[in-house]
Formats: structure tokens, C-alpha cells, sequence
């Protein structure tokens, strides 16, 4: 069977980690973990979450794309991706949109990705922010990652991915979970096909 990797994008805590965590529980999915400089949050593992590395160990990886992300460093390896592949065809991954852009120029027919967006009209960036919040991030922190040049670019789909990516609202999880069950109907009846 084909490998493919299912990427989820989308902007600071418009829910690529949530959904991801209930893709990969309904339908079986290995995720794949990338690496980060940044310190773990409450209630994250290394090696479950993400690799957690200092900036020594951070450097010392073979990373098929890494970006600066509001002050850390975030990387995915294609030995991750391969592990991944061990266990299932279909993997997912939760990126930044430029990481989402390198995948879908590296691996091009063998990327499915979901963009994710909030729209509750004018106070959609005080929801994502109160997100933040109750996920626990350190308020001063949720400021520079609202306010950081990444998390700007990151509000719009990528032009480049356009006609590529499927767009999921995630304004409540009920909602989005429907659609997401829609969207993984068909991936599931193209890898039978
Ligand atoms: N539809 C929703 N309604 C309310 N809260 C949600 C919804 N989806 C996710 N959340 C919550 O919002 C917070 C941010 O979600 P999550 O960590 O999945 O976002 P993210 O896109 O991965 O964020 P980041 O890019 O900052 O890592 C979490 O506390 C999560 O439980
Ligand atoms: N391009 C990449 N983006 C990644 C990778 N791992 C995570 N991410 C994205 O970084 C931001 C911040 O994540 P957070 O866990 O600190 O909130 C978010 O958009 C993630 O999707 C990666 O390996 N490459």
C-alpha cells in the first residue's frame, strides 16, 4: 500500500494537536514526533509529544524541514516519518503552515493535509487566546506567540496549498469532528481504492 502522511496546519491553538490526538485514536494512526527546543508544557512527555532537545541536540538532527517558531526551534525527521511507516501507511503529523508547504513540495501525491480554522467573527483571536489559556500556556507567552510574524502568516491558508489542503472549521469540537469523520471516509475509501 501507498505511504501517505496526513499533515494538520492551521494557526496557534486552532486545535491541529486535538485533532490530531482524535484522528489518531479513531482511526488507528501513528503520529509522528518532531523535535523541539522549547520547554515541555504541563501534562507533556518526551518522546510522546514531542522530542524535546536542547539547542546542542536540536542541531545534531537530520531534518527533512525545521522552522524558528516564536523563539524555539521545531523539526521533523524523515528517520520519524519511516518509524511511523513501520506501524501504519497512513501517518499524521501537526506542523506550521510552512512546515505543511515543505511537505507538500518533498512528498507531494504522498501528503493529504487539513487546514484548520476558527471563525467566531471579530473575536476569533480572543478565542484562540482564551484556548491558550486554558491549555495552561504561560500568559506572556501566548502574547509574543499571538503577536510573532509565524502565527500572523499562519491565520491564512498558504496560497501554494490551496486546492491541496481541506479546510476544517473547528469553532466546537462536535462539529469538527463530523467533518473531520467525513474528510477521513474518503481518505480511507481512496486507500482501499
Ligand atoms: N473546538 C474547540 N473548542 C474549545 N477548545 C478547543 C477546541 N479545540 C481545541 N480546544 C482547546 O484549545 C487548546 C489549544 O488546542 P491545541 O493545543 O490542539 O491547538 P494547536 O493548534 O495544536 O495549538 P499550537 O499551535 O499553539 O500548538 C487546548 O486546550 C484544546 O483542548
Ligand atoms: N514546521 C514544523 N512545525 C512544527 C513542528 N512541530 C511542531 N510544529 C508547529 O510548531 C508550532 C508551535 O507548536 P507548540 O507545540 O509549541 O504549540 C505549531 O504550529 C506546531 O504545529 C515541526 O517539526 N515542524
Amino acid at each position: 500500500m501507498k505511504k501517505m502522511v496526513l499533515v494538520i496546519t492551521g494557526a496557534a491553538g486552532s486545535g491541529k494537536t486535538t485533532i490530531c490526538k482524535y484522528i489518531c485514536a479513531k482511526y488507528h494512526l501513528p503520529k509522528v514526533v518532531t523535535h523541539t527546543t522549547r520547554a515541555p508544557r504541563q501534562g507533556e512527555h518526551d518522546g510522546i509529544d514531542y522530542y524535546f532537545e536542547s539547542d546542542a541536540s536540536f542541531a545534531q538532527k537530520h531534518f527533512l524541514e525545521s522552522v524558528h517558531y516564536s523563539g524555539a526551534q521545531y523539526g521533523s525527521s524523515i528517520e520519524g516519518l519511516e518509524a511511523a511507516w513501520q506501524t501504519a501507511p497512513l501517518a499524521c503529523i501537526v506542523l506550521d503552515t510552512k512546515g505543511a508547504l515543505a511537505y507538500q513540495r518533498a512528498l507531494s501525491d504522498q501528503v493529504l493535509t487539513i487546514y484548520l480554522t476558527v471563525d467566531v467573527g471579530k473575536d476569533s483571536a480572543a478565542a484562540l487566546r482564551k484556548r491558550m489559556e486554558a491549555r495552561g500556556d504561560d500568559p506572556e507567552k501566548i502574547a509574543k506567540r499571538m503577536q510573532s510574524a509565524e502565527n500572523k502568516r499562519d491565520q491564512q491558508i498558504p496560497q501554494e496549498l490551496m486546492g491541496h489542503a481541506t479546510i476544517i472549521k473547528n469553532n466546537d469540537l462536535p462539529t469538527a469532528h463530523r467533518d473531520v469523520d467525513a474528510f477521513m471516509a474518503t481518505v480511507i475509501a481512496k486507500l482501499k481504492s
